[in-house]
């Protein structure tokens, strides 16, 4: 896999992990931004419901409270067969009839049971008396309940089968000086009117309801919740404030809230919270604790409706552009900073790895990777100036060993591998033009015998004698050399018979005449040959051989020189 494929794979799934990061951290906060808003809301809206609620309840419970320690009613209570006593009690409550809101009250004596009631129409005037509670009635055992628990007030939702209405009671214990109960007061107020102000508020989004001290519900806008006369029905057969949630962890969480503010009590005000499914819609629950009526505030709050997700797409989206910038311009930075010079770099590696030198034009970018390639640039022109040097060295050298080759290390003439080659050459330019060369082997006469008589020293001394005669012998342009032992060869070029002869003899009297000033006569015998272009180098070899060893057969310290296939032609001494 590619450095570039890597680099971005690991940029994408670094990209990735950071905006499901972003993703879940943005989920948490939103969801702590919408509890936090949510808590205020529900605080605000508990705050103003349970002041519309106690409003218009604490006015009617004050007064059903001031009527239960009305003296004449409690008296009549005491002793309701005693006429007088009942008549100014009746006179008592049709007084705070008409201060009642709902315009009615109920009075319930323990007594004997009866049960007088008047209503906005006044409809039982005269007739207060409406019927006798009765214990096995299920319909009456809101009242004996009420007594047994003692609690000195008590709301209730009730429908009244016997009137016919169903209300919202307050129920106020009447007591006598012993505070013993004698009986029960209060009033009724219509539900539907106040389900209308209190609970059917209209609020998109904001649903209100109140449950009792047990979680039962009070006051909800649809009926078939309200837990009606909740007090005489056992526990498990109520219609509870869960029953509105399908997740048992919802329900456990509203449960557990109502738990929580029944331990604060009467901290009024404290507001909890959380998350709740409600119809297949996320809520957010809000729940108080009333405690002048002793019931439970909650406030459901659509989010969906109040607060749509949809609202933070934009931030989303903003996100999410971002993100595919940030890629963008890591790619274009890890383009141009690292990726680019690191291929122009691995090209040059790669030119300079196959013996180029000329490197292609690197990108140097401000970074470890643009001092690298720096680094690399000088390293490669050092390396092509020491490689250059070498080469030089090494052509030298090669010139040198080749010119040694063919140098005869004693004379300093031509060896034979140098006689040889321009041998070939001269062949060749005969060839091309048509043209003859010579050739003259010479030969030391009686070399051994001199070797012998003077030492092998004095014989190379000799040796070299002969090379200086007979470079002094010949021309600046012919070529002598030393073909091994004593014996030596001279090229010569151009060259015709004449030359050859002259040349020749020439050569074999210098030899003489130079080795007798020495004290110690040298000489030579002599082989000629002139060259013709049709000849290869071992005719003409032959040939001056031939001439050689008739030179030597004929006595020495002559000259011969030989004609192809005739002979030799001429013998000088
Ligand atoms: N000092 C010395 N002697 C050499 C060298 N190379 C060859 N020789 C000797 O040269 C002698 C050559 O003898 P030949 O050419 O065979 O015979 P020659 O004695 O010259 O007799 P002819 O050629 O018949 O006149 C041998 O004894 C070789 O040992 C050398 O480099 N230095």
């Amino acid at each position: 896999m590619s450095l570039k494929t890597r680099i971005l794979g690991l940029a994408a799934c670094l990209i990735t992990v950071a905006a499901i990061a972003s993703w879940l951290a943005y989920r948490e906060l939103s969801e702590d931004i919408i509890e936090r808003w949510g808590q205020q809301v529900a605080e605000i809206q508990v705050r103003y419901d349970s002041a519309r609620l106690l409003q218009s309840l604490e006015r009617e419970i004050g007064l059903a409270k001031q009527m239960a320690q009305s003296s004449a009613l409690v008296n009549w209570a005491q002793a309701p067969a005693v006429d007088g006593l009942k008549t100014e009690a009746i006179r008592q409550m049709e007084s705070f009839r008409s201060n009642f809101r709902d315009n009615s009250y109920f009075v319930a004596l323990r007594k004997n049971g009866h049960y007088y009631y008047n209503n906005a129409a006044n409809e039982f005037a005269g007739d207060q008396f409406r019927y006798v509670l009765d214990q096995d009635k299920p319909d009456d055992a809101w009242f004996f309940q009420l007594i047994e628990e003692g609690r000195d007030f008590h709301l209730n939702v009730n429908p009244d089968v016997e009137l016919g209405v169903t209300k919202l009671w307050i129920d106020v214990l009447m007591r006598d000086a012993e505070n013993q109960v004698v009986g029960m007061v209060g009033t009724g107020l219509n539900l539907d009117d106040f389900l209308q102000d209190i609970v059917d508020i209209g609020q998109e989004g904001i649903t209100t309801l109140f449950v009792d001290y047990n979680g039962a519900i009070q006051l909800y806008r649809d009926r078939n919740y309200i837990d009606f006369a909740s007090i005489i029905k056992p526990e498990g057969q109520k219609n509870t404030v869960d029953l509105l949630f399908d997740d048992p962890e919802d329900k456990q969480q509203i449960l557990g809230m109502l738990q929580l503010l029944k331990k604060k009590g009467d901290q009024a005000g404290e507001v909890e919270s959380g998350f709740v499914t409600v119809d297949g819609r996320k809520h957010l629950a809000g729940v108080a604790f009333l405690p002048a009526i002793g019931w439970f505030e909650i406030t459901l709050l659509d989010l969906n409706t109040l607060l749509p997700t949809s609202y933070l797409w934009p931030l989303v989206g903003v996100f999410l552009v971002s993100l595919l910038v940030t890629l963008a311009l890591f790619h274009l930075i890890i383009q141009s900073k690292i990726l680019k010079p690191i291929m122009t770099l691995e090209h040059a590696v790669e030119k300079v790895r196959d013996g180029s030198f000329e490197l292609p034009r690197m990108d140097k970018p401000d970074n470890e990777i643009g001092r690298l390639a720096d680094h690399f640039e000088k390293m490669s022109q050092g390396l092509r100036h020491s490689t250059r040097d070498l080469e030089n060295k090494v052509a030298q050298r090669t010139d040198e060993l080749n010119r040694l080759a063919r140098i005869d290390p004693l004379t300093g003439l031509k060896n034979r591998r140098g006689l040889d080659e321009v041998l070939d050459e001269e062949i060749q330019r005969a060839k091309r033009q048509g043209t003859g060369f010579g050739i003259i082997w010479l030969d030391i006469d009686h070399f051994k015998t001199i070797n012998d008589q003077l030492g092998h020293q004095a014989g190379d001394e000799i040796l070299c004698r002969v090379a200086l005669w007979l470079k002094a012998g010949v021309r600046p342009y012919d070529h002598p050399g030393r073909w091994g032992g004593d014996e030596f060869v001279v090229l010569l070029s151009p060259c015709d018979q004449q030359t050859l002869e002259q040349i020749a003899g020439r050569i074999r009297q210098l030899v003489e005449q130079e080795s007798r000033k020495t004290g110690h006569v040298v000489t030579v015998s002599v082989g000629g040959y002139l060259c013709s272009p049709e000849d290869n180098s071992n005719t003409i070899l032959r040939q001056a051989d031939r001439a050689l060893y008739q030179a030597k057969n004929q006595g020495r310290n002559r000259v011969c020189i030989a004609k192809y296939e005739d002979g030799p032609v001429t013998a000088g001494g």
